[in-house]
This record gives C-alpha cells, structure tokens and sequence, in this order.
C-alpha cells in the first residue's frame, strides 16, 4: 500500500497529537494514532498490523530526518532525544570517533549544536531561559548511572559485558583525568554557557540549582515562578517527601505524582579519591563558571 503526503502527515500529527504527558515524561501510542487514522480513512482497505509497521515507519522518519516521506531531505536534521542518546552511545563506544565521522553515522550535522542558541533566538528574543546545574562531579557519576542503566536494558537478549566503573572510565591507568569521557566533559558548564551568553543577555538566564532543588525544591520553584513572572501558586503544600523514593514528589487536591523511576537513581559508590581528584579538577572550571553566571554556586573543591 502506497501512503500519501497527506496520510503520513495525518499519522505524525496524530502520533504526537495522543502523547500525554506523565511524570514529567511525553508518551506516545501507536494504537492510539492507528485508531484515529482508521477512524479518518475507514474506506480504506489495510491491514492492521501492517499499518501499525507503517506509523513506526514514518515517525523514525520524521525524528531522523524532519521528513514524513521517503525522498530528498530538506537538509535539515530533527535533533530528538534518541538522536542524542544515540551520539551518546556512540562515543562512549569509541571516544576516537572525529566529529565528521560521527556526523556521517548520525546524519546530524557538525554545526548543529553550534546553532542552537541563534536558532531559538531567531524563534523568541525575548525567550526565558532555565539552566538548571548540578555540582560536576555528582553530574557527572548520574550522567554514568544512566549510561549505565540504559545499556543494560538496550539489548536485553544479548549478552552485556560487565560494566566499567565510574573510575575506570574517569581515569587513565596513570591516574591522569580522561577529560575525552564525555560525562565529564559535559558538566564543564562554561564551555557551553559562553555560547548562550553571546546570543542572550544574562538577565534571560535564570540558574537553577539542581542539588537545592533536590534537597528542598520550593524555595526554587517560586525562585523560577518570579523569573518567569508567573502568579506564585507553588508553596509547601505542593510538595511531600517520599521516604521510599528519597526525593519529594508532588502532591495536588486529587493525586500524589513523583518522577519517573528512570529520575533518582540510586548512584554507585565511588572511591572518595576519585571523588576528590575530581572536583580538584572541576574547581578552576567551576571559576570560570561563576564568572560568568555572576554568582559563586560554593561547590567543593576537594
Ligand atoms: N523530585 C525529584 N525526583 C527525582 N529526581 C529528581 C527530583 N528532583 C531532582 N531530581 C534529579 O533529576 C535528575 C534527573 O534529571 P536529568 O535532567 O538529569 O534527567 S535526564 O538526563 O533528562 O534523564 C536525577 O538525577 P539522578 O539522581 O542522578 O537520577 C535526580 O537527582
């Protein structure tokens, strides 16, 4: 069966259009999407199943390419959260691979995310921005924990090897810092804020911090309701920690919500060495971090 331009872009509207919204993730339903393109083309003679082969056909289209059918791209690349996960895995696989390279197997151009501060620029100037961070180091060992999870649940048909540890992956046999291991790399934040700041004022830029937003998130909600200049409706009563979780979750007039079990997990345990080698160095990164944001977040150095 033949689709039209028409049909795959009712199948992606559609897609998206059923995603609801739970414990802060989007999901998405094919059978919902199925449903509805059956109920809006019912003379249509087709297959079930095979229609279903079809939405999953044309939604990696759309997210890989932009695209809802086969043919000439726009030369734009959709940059999704798979996409990204997929660079991920990528480098963690092989940290030598060059960027071209890279680019080559994921179809996402090098300048991509050179882009991205102009790109919602050019969408909304006068756009508020929520930077929320992390102190480094415990970024970077939750960044690993989710690697980690996430490879053991990709393939769970084959054979995993066991996992590296956060250290081995940090440090060289030497003991010097692997400074290529991407979840280190990532929580050196002025390396990426200097890009934000030279297409926004800084005054566009709320800086959250995420270790107090951890410990005792209303003081920073209302911190982000006065930023974004919204009526103060968060206060205690919203929140109630939940000793099973170890984290607060929210709580309204009908139901009690926490994040997802994929937020919170529980961390390793990493040799308190590392640790401090570590936010040695982070701790010029983190000056110059502050530097920028105009403000000193404390984090150790030790
Ligand atoms: N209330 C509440 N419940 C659960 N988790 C909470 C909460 N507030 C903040 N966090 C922290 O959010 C961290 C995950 O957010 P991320 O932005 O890193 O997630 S993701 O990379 O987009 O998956 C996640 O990091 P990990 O603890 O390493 O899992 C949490 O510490």
């Amino acid at each position: 069966m033949v689709y039209s331009v028409e049909q795959n872009t009712f199948i992606v509207m559609s897609y998206y259009r059923n995603g609801t919204f739970v414990d802060g993730a989007w999901l998405y339903s094919v059978a919902a999407c199925k449903q509805e393109y059956l109920a809006n083309y019912p003379d249509l003679e087709i297959q079930e199943t095979s229609l279903e082969a079809h939405i999953r056909d044309v939604i990696n289209r759309f997210v890989r390419t932009g695209n809802v059918n086969k043919g000439k791209s726009s030369g734009r690349t959709a940059v999704s959260e798979e996409v990204v996960d997929d660079l991920r895995e990528r480098l963690e696989q092989n940290r030598q691979t060059s960027l071209t390279r890279l680019s080559q197997q994921s179809g996402v151009p090098v300048t991509t995310c050179h882009k991205v501060p102009e790109r919602i620029r050019a969408m909304n100037a006068s756009v508020k921005l929520l930077l929320i961070v992390r102190e480094p180091v415990t970024r970077a060992i939750s960044d690993y924990t989710q690697l980690r999870a996430n490879a053991a649940t990709a393939s769970p048909a084959l054979p995993t090897p066991p996992p590296k540890s956060f250290e081995s992956l940090s440090l060289f046999p030497n003991g010097s810092i692997n400074e290529a291991y991407r979840p280190l790399a990532i929580s050196i934040y002025h390396n990426y804020l200097h890009r934000w700041l030279e297409v926004f004022s800084r005054e566009q830029i709320l800086v959250v911090n995420g270790d107090l937003l951890i410990e005792d998130p209303v003081p920073q909600i209302q911190k982000i309701e006065r930023f974004l200049g919204l009526e103060p409706r968060i206060g205690t009563h919203n929140f109630y920690f939940n000793e099973t979780k170890g984290f607060y979750c929210l709580r309204n007039e009908t139901s009690d919500r926490c994040l997802r079990e994929t937020k919170g997990r529980k961390h390793p345990r990493v040799d308190p060495n590392v640790v401090s080698k570590l936010r040695r160095y982070f701790g010029e990164h983190n000056q110059k971090f502050y530097e920028l944001i105009g403000e000193d977040l404390g984090w150790p150095e030790e």
